[in-house]
């Protein structure tokens, strides 16, 4: 890519640069005051550390704690400079724009959106926050690259203070049809703020569809398809600008992952867990935030529907759920966290025995080493969300199954099952269909299917890493500036 860059020529700012809500690590402080850093959740940060870890640049964000400060430094080679947030801040901005106006209308409205003016004021104040110390990190000439739905503003607003960067956006979670984004009361200038990058890049064609039909729609914006271009790309006049909007499927770093899963510890730890968990014939597991998009209650649903009618044997399968906590003060995460609970309780309740439950429950975050051997020591994965703007998790487990068994069942709303077609593909809408789905891949399909898939998976995921997909993303934004 040759963006080798955690400082410019010069010495002043940085040639390439991130800006994204959160930094690649949190602050955590501990109840004796001390403070450590640690890996901050969610697939952006999995899919950004890799890339900027090769590349050296630096990255602007929040560091995940209300009022910390702290001062730039260096974390695995990527230069880190914070953008500090207020507790009033973190609950109009965070909390409520971000995570209970643009999430929820952004995925279909899986449940409402609200809309309230002060959490709008909010979210703009933060946006030029983060536009001012993106300008104050950037070398001339440098080239700048804006994360997803919390920070919609920044690409214009950086334009205006910085008319010299080459500015990149990528949204990670879908752009939705264009009459729910008309609910947005400030719908023109958000499209407006990420019509000031260079390149707007989204997970699927459709996504890239919906945001170039809004601008003309909205601002009159004339757009043209680039029929020759892989990516499906198409070009929007904006004034004297060309602004080039495609498609770019995120990925994970499959090498890495692969060779993880191979390792000698990890294949011993996966055989432990499979001990701890009482030896079933078949290990189910779920990996997810905590969030009601990733329809972790309809798996549970399925799963209880099919111990009730004796389709699965609970002494034979074991289904493990790991949940990291996410947006705690929110509260649909709150009414999802009890209603998952419930049913875990009433699904052990029913079929579990002394000492064997047969969902087992984790509300923390797990470790990538030891969420691999999690992966490797599973049958069956269960990634069945609503809506997914990707899901790098589906993506982990088939580049964990290096022995080429193991199943993926995956929800069609997910964006990874635009690429996984051999998964076993249901409608999360579709109970029915879930379960059907769920018995193929555990119990019914011949061995020899599963392998099918899987080995068809594997070649999706490992020919399509996150470095080609940074690669494809960067070669497209060369060109646009350069035209
Ligand atoms: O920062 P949080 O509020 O704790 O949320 C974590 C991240 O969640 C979302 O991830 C998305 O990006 C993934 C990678 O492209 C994609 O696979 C997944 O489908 C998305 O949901 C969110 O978009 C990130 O901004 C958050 O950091
Ligand atoms: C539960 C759990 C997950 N991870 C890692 O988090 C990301 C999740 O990415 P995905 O695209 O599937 O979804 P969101 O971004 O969260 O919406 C993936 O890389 C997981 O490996 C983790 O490290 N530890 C955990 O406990």
């Amino acid at each position: 890519m040759g963006r080798d860059a955690g400082t410019s020529s010069s010495g002043v700012g940085a040639d390439f640069v991130v800006v994204a809500n959160r930094l690649p690590v949190d602050l955590v402080r501990t109840a004796d005051g001390t403070e450590q850093w640690k890996a901050s959740p969610g697939g952006l940060v999995t899919a950004l550390e890799s890339i900027l870890k090769a590349n050296h640049g630096a990255w602007v964000g929040w560091p995940g704690v209300p009022d910390a400060v702290p001062e730039p430094f260096d974390s695995d080679g990527i230069r880190l400079h914070s953008v500090p947030l207020s507790a009033h801040d973190v609950e109009l901005y965070y909390e409520g724009f971000s995570n209970a106006t643009l999430w929820p209308l952004f995925h279909d409205v899986v449940v409402p959106p609200e809309y309230h003016r002060e959490w709008w004021n909010s979210y703009r104040d933060v946006n030029e926050r983060f536009a001012e110390a993106t300008a104050a990190a950037a070398a001339h000439g440098a080239t700048v690259w804006v994360q997803d739905y919390q920070l919609l503003l920044v690409p214009r607003l950086l334009r205006e203070l910085r008319p010299d960067l080459t500015i990149g956006f990528f949204l990670h979670i879908p752009f939705p049809p264009v009459e729910l984004f008309m609910q947005l009361p400030w719908r023109t200038e958000l499209v407006e703020g990420m019509l000031g990058a260079d390149l707007v890049g989204f997970h699927l064609p459709g996504g890239a569809d919906n945001f170039r039909i809004l601008a003309n729609k909205l601002r009159g914006h004339p757009s043209v398809r680039l029929t020759s271009s892989k990516t499906k790309a198409a070009e929007i006049r904006v004034d004297d600008r060309m602004v080039r909007v495609g498609a770019f499927p995120i990925s994970i770093d499959s090498t890495a992952v692969d060779s993880l899963a191979r390792s000698r510890e990890t294949l011993a730890r996966a055989a432990r867990l499979r001990d701890e968990l009482g030896s079933p014939r078949v290990l189910m597991l779920g990996v997810d935030r905590l969030d009601y998009t990733k329809g972790i209650d309809v798996r549970l649903r399925a799963l209880e529907e099919l111990f009730e009618e004796g389709r699965l044997d609970p002494a034979e399968v074991t289904f493990l759920q790991l949940a990291t906590p996410s947006r705690e003060r929110v509260e649909q995460y709150q009414i999802m966290r009890s209603r998952i609970e419930e049913s875990v309780g009433r699904i052990n309740g029913m079929f579990g025995e002394i000492g064997q439950p047969v969902v087992t429950y984790i509300h923390r975050p797990v470790p990538k080493s030891e969420l691999t051997a999690f992966y490797a020591a599973a049958d069956v994965m269960l990634v069945t969300p609503v809506r997914d703007g990707m899901n790098l998790v589906a993506k982990e487990y088939v580049a964990t199954c290096t022995d080429g068994a193991g199943a993926l069942v995956l929800s069609e709303f997910a964006g990874a099952a635009n690429e996984l077609r051999q998964a076993y593909l249901c409608n999360p809408h579709d109970l029915e269909g879930v379960k059907d789905a769920i018995m193929a891949a555990a119990v019914e399909d011949l061995p020899e299917e599963r392998r099918r898939r899987m080995r068809a998976l594997r070649r999706q995921v490992l020919g399509n890493d996150v470095h080609a997909w940074a690669r494809r993303f960067f070669d497209t934004l060369d060109a646009t500036s350069d035209s």
